[in-house]
């Protein structure tokens, strides 16, 4: 087994093996030769930093029941078991939901091109799953998102570093996703780091243009442990870089709220647990 995450390259044959075997080992695996543009990524970070800089983002406050809009930094998740707010203001972007009209809607292409890679990789999760494992499913995985309304884009900017933060905030703190998989271009900037199920932190090897997906809890649950979600965190930069900001943008896979992940959660009854302990409902 090893500690590393790895760098597959989506178009060899043996991919789904690779990456399945470094999510199995390590919760993550970085993609390259993928199908998602790297200048449809580059250009949503320049239009939503331009958002987020304007008084317009203050226009689509977060509704707290629909969870969509924009979470300003004073209303920023805590991550669980912290006390600090991570450093950082996002817009959560459904398909339903709210969207902000001065920007294109290249997020929302990004969000539908994401989404059907997604569904492709639970199709590689499904087929690299032990037999005993796959048998606990309660239904094949890329089922568990057909017709989900819950799957989420989250445009994240991490603000420049002021100096007046507290001392042990920083820009996302050490926490694990809830949902089945995350799809995570490389962010603009470094700082993304995991930690191995050996203890050790590591830099996420995530060069501009890469793939980054990991596994979180709904998975982590579904497969009895199989597939381990892991913890990260994006640690505050040293340097010239505590000038920028850092965008990424996440994209949460959720299954519908009915679908069965264990013998004691549903998808819906799991995102609620969570949510709540977050404080965003
Ligand atoms: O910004 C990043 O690189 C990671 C963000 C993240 O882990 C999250 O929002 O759950
Ligand atoms: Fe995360």
């Amino acid at each position: 087994m090893s500690h590393d995450i790895q760098v597959v390259d989506c178009t060899v044959a043996d991919a789904p093996r690779r990456f399945c075997d470094s999510l199995r080992d390590t919760g993550f695996a970085v993609l390259t030769r993928h199908p998602i543009p790297a200048s449809l990524v580059q250009g949503i970070y320049a239009e939503w930093l331009d958002f987020f800089d304007s008084p317009a983002r203050l226009a689509y406050p977060f509704d707290p029941r629909r969870q969509d809009g924009h979470f300003a930094p004073q209303v920023a998740e805590t991550a669980k078991g912290h006390t600090r707010r991570d450093l950082k203001e996002y817009f959560h972007v459904y398909p339903w939901g709210r969207y902000p009209a001065e920007v294109s809607d290249a997020a929302r292409r990004y969000h539908d091109l994401a989404q059907s890679l997604a569904a492709e990789l639970l199709g590689w999760v499904e087929a690299g799953s032990p037999e005993t494992v796959r048998a606990a499913y309660s239904m094949p995985l890329p089922d568990m998102i057909q017709g989900s309304r819950q799957t989420l884009l989250r445009v994240l900017r991490y603000p420049p570093l002021q100096g007046d933060e507290p001392p042990d905030a920083l820009r996302a703190a050490a926490h694990e996703d809830i949902n089945l998989l995350t799809v995570l271009p490389a962010a603009s900037d470094t700082g993304l780091q995991v930690r191995g199920l050996d203890g050790r932190w590591r830099d996420v090897p995530c060069d501009f243009g890469s793939l980054v997906i990991n596994t979180g809890d709904m998975l982590q649950e579904a497969s009895g442990g199989h597939f381990p979600s892991t913890t990260h965190r994006v640690v505050n930069p040293q340097g010239a870089a505590r000038q920028r900001s850092r965008l990424s943008l996440p994209l949460f896979l959720h299954p519908r709220p009915d679908v069965r992940l264990s013998a004691r959660h549903t998808a819906g009854s799991y995102l609620d647990e969570r949510l709540r302990e977050l404080g965003v409902i």
